[in-house]
């Protein structure tokens, strides 16, 4: 008996253990892992076996370039596989949190994932431009910032995603599956209205889904999140991932410094002569707290 040959696919959905592979542009197939595994990712590239003319099994993930992924002690959450750039989405009703922000940079940037941070809902008048000056200390630091309204004009958005396979992250109600719908008018993303009363987002998307913006764009839209685990980074290396942090560092009193009190500490003293933020330092200590 000659062996089934094995399918290769793109995963555009993920659902707990369930996933959307696209085999070819006309077929999506219904796959599940073998056992338990559930380390599957949307935008992996998978081989398959067909199990019936619409389902399959997923034999075996095919090597990443890319990998962002949250972990809270040694569970690890995937978020998305073989993407380029993550546009962390914030917008200033509900606000968002200026910690998980620096959680989501830190995890792009330990993935060797480039990210853009795009402040949403732009249209909200003062409180957007507010919002945008705070954020402005970001791109002080070299990240891309940009401000658009998935309600009126995505403009500054599109020339970002073009080429590449992109990731929407960020809390719940800041807009990702507004600025999908806004990308993809077709795709009709389900959105649900917040309560800006209450300032706090709801969770409307349940899995991470993979949309064409044409022939090599893609983006993928991830659950929205209220807190950002990085379990899996390294305490002595998380230093590094702050860039204005990385000329000071190699020159503390002890060679293992963490920076958080040690006497002669570099990346303190850059602190104190006002060359790191006290936000910034503060998310370093907040994450490094989080380590073990
Ligand atoms: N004024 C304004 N409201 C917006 C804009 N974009 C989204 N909203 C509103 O913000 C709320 C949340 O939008 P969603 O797109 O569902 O947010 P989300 O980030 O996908 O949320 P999760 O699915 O929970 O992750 C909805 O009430 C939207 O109508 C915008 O550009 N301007
Ligand atoms: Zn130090």
């Amino acid at each position: 008996m000659s062996a089934i040959p094995l399918l290769e696919g793109r995963v555009i959905a993920s659902y707990g253990r369930h996933y959307q592979v696209e085999v070819d542009q006309q077929q999506v197939l219904d796959c599940v892992t073998r056992g338990k595994q559930s380390n599957v990712a949307c935008g992996d590239w998978v081989r398959l076996k067909l199990t019936s003319p619409n389902q399959g099994v997923i034999e075996s993930i095919i090597t990443r370039t890319s990998l962002l992924y949250r972990s809270v002690e040694h569970r690890s959450k995937l978020i998305a596989a073989n993407v380029d750039l993550a546009v962390i989405v914030v917008s200033p009703v509900p606000s968002y949190y200026d910690l998980l922000v620096n959680r989501c940079l830190i995890a792009a940037q330990a993935a060797g994932i480039e990210s853009l941070i795009c402040l949403n809902k732009s249209d909200l008048g003062e409180v957007a431009d507010a919002a945008y000056t705070k954020l402005c200390s970001y791109r002080e630091l070299g990240y891309n910032l940009i401000r658009v309204s998935a309600k009126h004009d995505i403009s500054q958005l599109t020339p970002y995603l073009q080429g590449k396979t992109s990731v929407l992250v960020g809390q719940s109600g800041m807009g990702k599956s507004s600025l999908i719908n806004a990308l993809l008018p077709e795709a009709a993303v389900a959105t649900r209205d917040v309560s800006s009363a209450l300032d706090s987002g709801k969770h409307t998307t349940t899995s991470a889904t993979l949309y064409h913006l044409n022939a090599n764009s893609h983006i993928i839209d991830s659950p929205g999140m209220q807190a950002f685990g990085l379990n899996h980074i390294r305490a002595g290396e998380l230093d590094q991932l702050f860039t204005e942090f990385r000329p000071y560092i190699g020159h503390c009193k002890y060679s293992n410094c963490r920076h958080t009190h040690e006497p002669n500490c570099a990346v303190l003293n850059a602190h104190e002569a006002g060359k790191i933020s006290d936000a910034r330092l503060s998310a370093y200590q907040d994450i490094l707290r989080g380590l073990s």
